[in-house]
């Protein structure tokens, strides 16, 4: 479902030198799979999953999602895939402030496939507890609550591939297993590849797989070769 093949990815620095800060030979997920990938602070993360939702390309290398490298397409073309065929919870949620939390998650469906359903919206907020603030601003939320309306609102289009930055970073214990069971289990009956990254070892040890980052990346292993 998702290929990558010599992924590499620098950032410029204000120098003008350029930063690397991945070099991944290989990864794949297979359709509706589910995974978490680990790793410390600042190891790149955010980024890969930046670049398998084409927010950013690489500098070199494949990402192809059901045969697609979408690398190669155009940024409005890269918007558009993402569109239709993922989801992704930010770390920093990118809720619309104007909105309401329902308008929030209906807004995700109706950027792609025109269909809106609303009776989707209301139960995925039901879901994560918020079927009472259906109709309040983001700015009236908690952090966590505005982080369970992302999720909600990333599983509203029913995506190929779900991409999961941190998902319960702002939760407490009982909300951050209730958002991981909401997001399994909807992976799970619709077929959804999930990759998502977290900090919460109790989160990943309920994973098949769990892929460190450095394991994955060249960079950081030669990184920790010199430490
Ligand atoms: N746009 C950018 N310009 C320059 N450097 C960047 C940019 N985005 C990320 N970086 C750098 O790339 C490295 C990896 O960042 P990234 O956000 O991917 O890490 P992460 O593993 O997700 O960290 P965390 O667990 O703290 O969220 C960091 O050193 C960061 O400072």
């Amino acid at each position: 479902m998702l290929h990558l093949e010599n992924v590499k990815k620098s950032f410029r620095l204000p120098t003008g030198n350029r930063m690397p800060i991945l070099d991944v030979p290989r990864f794949d997920v297979a359709a509706a799979e589910q995974m978490v990938i680990v790793g410390r602070s600042g190891c790149g993360k955010s980024t890969l999953l930046h670049l398998i939702a084409g927010i950013g390309t690489p500098d070199s290398g494949v990402i192809a999602i059901n045969g697609l490298d979408i690398s190669r397409l155009s940024e409005d073309g890269r918007d558009r895939f993402r569109a239709e065929v993922m989801g992704y919870v930010f770390q920093t949620f990118n809720l619309l402030q104007g909105f309401t939390a329902l308008e929030n998650v209906i807004l995700g469906m109706s950027f792609s496939k025109g269909r809106v359903d609303h009776g989707r919206a209301h139960d995925l907020l039901d879901r994560v507890g918020l079927g009472h603030r259906l109709h309040s601003y983001p700015r009236t939320l908690s952090v966590g609550e505005q982080q369970r309306v992302a999720v909600a609102r990333a599983l509203a289009n029913r995506p190929k591939l779900l991409l999961a930055d941190e998902p319960t970073a702002n939760v407490d214990p009982a909300n951050q297993q209730s958002i991981v069971d909401l997001i399994r289990q909807t992976c799970q009956e619709e077929e959804i590849s999930l990759v998502m990254v977290t900090h919460a070892m109790e989160v990943a040890e309920q994973f098949q797989r769990v892929e460190p980052l450095e394991k994955l990346n060249l960079l950081a292993q030669a990184k920790k070769a010199h430490a």
